[in-house]
């Protein structure tokens, strides 16, 4: 199989550069954000019960693939409650000096948002408990035997805690959470809503036709939406009279070598290794991660959900499976079930 130039074009990771555009492009108030209905709903529920008792709300954490929303719905839980949001990430949090810092400088009632929450380092983690329990900070003063901790009162907060991996979570702090989120992949109606919105406010006009071809190809992700309309307004613009319509779409996404299904690099990978090294399998996910030299919890948490939804991959007890669509995707012929490779004596 032949390497894509498409591959940043399709990661569902944010680009350098991108998040300036993506902020313009985000939704701001629950109304106006497209999809993930269950969630909002419980989502709702929860702001508006706790609006009314007038009482920050239960720590949120949202989790889910990159690029669905997950810091969007952050900064809507703020602007719901009409609450401050102070943002930082787990890696940043690598002394729980800065944990402190940030905790005792909240207001009340304010939104504290810490993305990939599962890369957050022991100390800060367990720092978190209590102040997520008991709104307090043990702050630690000295080292060694003299040392001695202060206790710090700290104002009601509301956590927000984002995760493409919600299985790395210590169980304490998952069970800190009163409310998890588990965000899925859009339908491409849902996509094609997207799309239309953001041309919208990009200023660009774009067919129904045009819309759903760029929502179809999107990889069920809203990042990856935002980011093909710019690249199909670029060659709209560049080549065409401005007007994205079904044809300026397909051509646009041809020159960008845009997949069909709207594959990634590493969806490729695991389809082609799966195919090409493992007869289609089955074969178990750390030698398939192996094969493609990623993460097996990257390949399990980040392409894995993808292509099991597009009917590709089928997990078995025995090991992952090409099914005949991805052999087809790849442009081969599917073996017959006979081909398959039959258990062995090491099964
Ligand atoms: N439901 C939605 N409706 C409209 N636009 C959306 C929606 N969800 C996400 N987007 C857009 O997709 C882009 C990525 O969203 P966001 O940054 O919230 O994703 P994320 O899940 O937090 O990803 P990451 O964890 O990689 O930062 C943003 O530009 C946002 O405007």
């Amino acid at each position: 199989m032949t390497e894509h130039p498409a591959d940043e074009t399709l990661s569902a990771l944010p680009q350098q550069g991108e998040r300036e555009v993506e902020t313009t492009l985000r939704p701001s108030r629950l109304t106006e954000f497209i999809g993930q209905p269950r969630v909002r709903e419980q989502l709702e529920l929860v702001l508006e019960s706790a609006r009314r008792r007038g009482v920050p709300p239960d720590h949120v954490l949202l989790s889910g693939p990159p690029g669905l929303g997950k810091t969007s719905l952050a900064m809507i839980v703020a602007a719901e409650l009409d609450a401050s949001i102070r943002i930082t990430s787990g890696p940043a949090l690598e002394r729980a000096g800065d944990l402190a810092a940030m905790l005792s400088n909240l207001a009340e009632g304010d939104v504290l948002f810490i993305d990939e929450i599962h890369r957050i380092a022991r100390p800060a983690e367990e720092m978190l408990y209590l102040a997520m329990e008991d709104f307090r900070v043990d702050v630690v003063v000295g080292k060694g035997p003299g040392a001695t901790s202060i206790p710090l009162e700290i104002a009601p907060f509301t956590l927000v805690g984002a995760t493409t991996r919600s299985g790395a979570l210590t169980g304490p702090l998952r069970d800190r959470f009163g409310f998890t989120g588990q965000m899925e992949f859009y339908a491409d109606d849902e996509l094609d809503q997207v799309v239309k919105r953001s041309a919208k406010i990009l200023d660009i006009t774009v067919d129904d036709d045009g819309s759903a071809e760029i929502a179809r190809r999107s990889r069920g992700t809203p990042r990856i939406a935002n980011r093909l309309l710019r690249r199909v307004r670029d060659y709209a613009e560049v080549r065409e009279d401005g007007h994205v319509t079904l044809g300026v779409a397909r051509a646009a996404l041809k020159v960008y070598d845009v997949d069909e299904l709207g594959l990634d690099r590493l969806d490729r990978a695991v389809l082609s290794a799966l195919v090409h090294s493992f007869g289609g399998g089955p074969v178990g996910v750390s030698t398939l991660a192996v094969a493609v030299g990623e993460e097996p919890t990257t390949v399990e948490e980040v392409c894995e959900p993808y292509l099991v939804r597009a009917g590709m991959l089928a997990r078995t007890p025995r090991g992952r499976v090409a099914t005949a669509g991805a052999w087809e995707h790849l442009g081969l012929r599917p073996p017959a079930r006979g081909d398959q490779p039959g258990p062995t004596l090491f099964d």
